[in-house]
């Protein structure tokens, strides 16, 4: 049994930390308030004595003639009241016990529930970036708004299969007192339920583990639709979308009726042989002459451990109902096979001579085969000059700002920073002075303000000025909410060419050693871009500045280019010489550069 519920009990460790030891409080309330009940059952014994007329306690053995004797001295109309008095307070008594309890397991059920939750959303944040190019974002959606609830409940389940044992081994040790014969026999009939229940809630694994495949496949096709409105309408895909939506949506409404189908079958099941073995217990009772006020005394504790038991074979089968659940909440928590996030100690606090970038070879984890997307690259970046990186489609150029950015680590080869191996440096130093504004990053929901201070706290003058070198300012202040307007989900009240420039404002606030702008102006108009090109130009010498492009205005301020073909650095020169080349000469320059070489 302690098998089944193990998983329940780990996660509800790993969520509670140091609250467990509330756990021993559970189990002491629930030992308590079940020895209360069976305490006030047992003083049916006397009453049922003195009404019947029947009070001998040497009829009686074990503990029934000790109820026997409660009130000995009293005549028996004071007797009754007196033990009716005590049966009342003991149950009353329970009942407080029971309420409190409840409450503390409610509260340890709140507080696992946030734990998990809140350890979750800290899995996400820390675990190394590549996780997310692998995952399926509808798997972790899952978890997060669903999984995580159910696992939730699986604690609560276990919380109160505590309680519900606690209180059936008191009731049985107080059966036991009874007749021992008689609880043996019902121990040998309770074996034989929990078998038959054990065989039929092992087949409910299966059926989990598909309600919480299909739950992530659904979860998928919802983002889809949030996110894809646009490109649904627009090519008339909404039938199409529709049919793919309701079929997911129905392989979850099967998969999960199966599953509470099969679960069903359990409590009414169980209902009948319990009733069964009851019936079956009075009879044996009787055929051996046990005494009546006992068997009244054992059939209604018989009576009160029913629910018990019950609550645990239902709590058996819940979480065998939920082990889909628990397994993906415990994979997602489990740092052991994730990729881990950057590491290193060395500080890092400005950019004195060069980034290098020595023989690095990089493949996607996500790609299939691996492909290999950067070939050996070697290039430098000098401190405080413009390097722009370019290249057609699919060269590489994005793979270096993620590998810059320690989102990806280099396969072979190294990024040195002033010769300092960048996988030995402080992650978190480096990234602080560090501003990227791509395409690929989208903006929060908040206000323009919020968005532009997203990465460093900052003075209003700060933050205009900020605004004016990304070319925002004007369409800010004309805005009837100026910085104070909400951007909505990604932005989206705002146009690309705006968001584009909030995204650089953002980037300029943290005034970066290394700035780096991908595509970060690609949707601005030419007479923004170019007043965005004259601020960097002005700026340049400042700081390191990395710009990618396939705009030849975007680029026209850089010292170098490094010019990428198909993952491999083509050639690496002084902007000036290449200054009169187009943007598809400059592409195709390596070749010209090796015939020279
Ligand atoms: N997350 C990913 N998983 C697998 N492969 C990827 C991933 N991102 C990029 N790639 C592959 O890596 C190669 C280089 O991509 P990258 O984005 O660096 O190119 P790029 O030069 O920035 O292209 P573009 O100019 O179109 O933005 C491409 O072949 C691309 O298919």
């Amino acid at each position: 049994m302690f098998r089944i519920f193990l998983p329940g009990l780990q996660l509800l460790r790993d969520a509670l930390g140091g609250q467990m030891r509330l756990l021993p409080a559970v189990v002491i309330l629930g030992l308590c308030s079940a020895a209360l009940e069976g305490v006030g059952i047992g003083l049916i014994i006397p009453m049922l004595g003195i009404i019947a007329g029947d009070q001998d306690p040497a009829a009686l053995n074990g503990v029934s003639s000790l109820f026997q004797q409660v009130g000995s001295g009293l005549d028996d109309g004071e007797r009754l009241i007196v033990i009716a008095g005590a049966a009342f307070t003991l149950i009353g008594l329970k009942n407080v016990l029971a309420f409190a309890n409840t409450v503390l397991a409610t509260f340890i059920y709140g507080k696992a529930g946030h734990s998990i939750r809140s350890a979750l959303s800290g899995q996400l944040l820390r675990v190394g970036f590549p996780f997310f190019m692998k995952e399926n974002p509808g798997r972790l959606l899952n978890i997060i708004s669903n999984e995580s609830w159910r696992a939730s409940d699986a604690i609560q389940t276990v919380l109160a299969a505590l309680v519900n044992g606690s209180a059936a081994v008191i009731l049985l040790a107080f059966l036991l007192l009874l007749s021992w014969q008689m609880t043996l026999f019902v121990a040998l009939g309770l074996v034989l339920v929990q078998l038959v229940h054990y065989a039929l809630s092992a087949t409910l694994k299966g059926p989990s583990r598909e309600v919480t495949s299909f739950n992530s496949e659904l979860a998928a096709r919802m983002l889809h639709l949030v996110h894809a409105g646009r490109l649904i309408r627009i090519f008339g895909q909404e039938a199409r979308e529709k049919a793919v939506f309701d079929a997911a949506s129905d392989a979850v409404r099967r998969a999960g009726f199966s599953l509470q189908a099969r679960q069903s079958v359990l409590p009414p099941l169980t209902e009948t042989l319990h009733s069964a073995l009851f019936l079956a217990v009075v009879v044996a009772a009787w055929s051996v002459g046990v005494s009546f006020p006992v068997i009244v005394a054992f059939v209604v504790l018989l009576y009160r451990l029913q629910p018990h038991v019950r609550a645990l074979q239902l709590s058996w089968s819940q979480i065998q109902g939920w082990s889909g659940s628990l397994e993906e909440v415990r994979w997602l928590l489990d740092a052991s096979d994730k990729p881990k996030p950057p590491e290193g100690e060395e500080p890092f606090d400005c950019l004195r001579q060069q980034l290098r970038f020595d023989g690095v070879t990089f493949r996607y984890p996500s790609s299939g085969s691996r492909a290999v997307v950067l070939h050996a690259a070697t290039f430098k970046i000098r401190g405080g000059c413009s390097t722009a990186v370019i290249g057609r489609s699919g060269a590489g150029k994005t793979t270096i700002v993620n590998l810059l950015c320690r989102f990806v680590e280099p396969d072979e080869g190294q990024i040195l920073v002033d010769g300092i191996p960048l996988n030995r440096i402080d992650p978190v130093q480096w990234r602080s002075q560090i501003a990227l504004a791509s395409q690929d990053l989208e903006l929060v929901d908040g206000t323009i303000l919020e968005n532009i201070t997203y990465g460093r706290e900052a003075s209003t003058a700060e933050v205009e000025h900020a605004a004016r070198m990304a070319e925002a300012h004007g369409f800010i202040e004309s805005l009837p909410q100026g910085y104070q307007t909400v951007v909505g989900y990604r932005g989206a009240s705002l146009s690309a060419g705006q968001r584009q420039r909030v995204a650089l404002a953002r980037a300029l606030v943290r005034d970066p050693e290394i700035l780096i702008l991908d595509e970060a102006t690609n949707a601005v108009d030419g007479l923004s871009e170019a007043a965005i090109v004259e601020t960097l130009k002005s700026r340049a010498g400042h700081r390191t500045t990395i710009v990618i492009s396939h705009h030849r205005s975007t680029i026209s301020f850089c010292d170098e280019v490094v010019i990428l073909g198909g993952g491999r650095v083509k050639s690496q020169t002084p902007f000036a010489d290449v200054a009169t080349l187009s943007m598809d000469q400059l592409y195709e320059h390596e070749a010209a550069g090796e015939r020279r070489a």
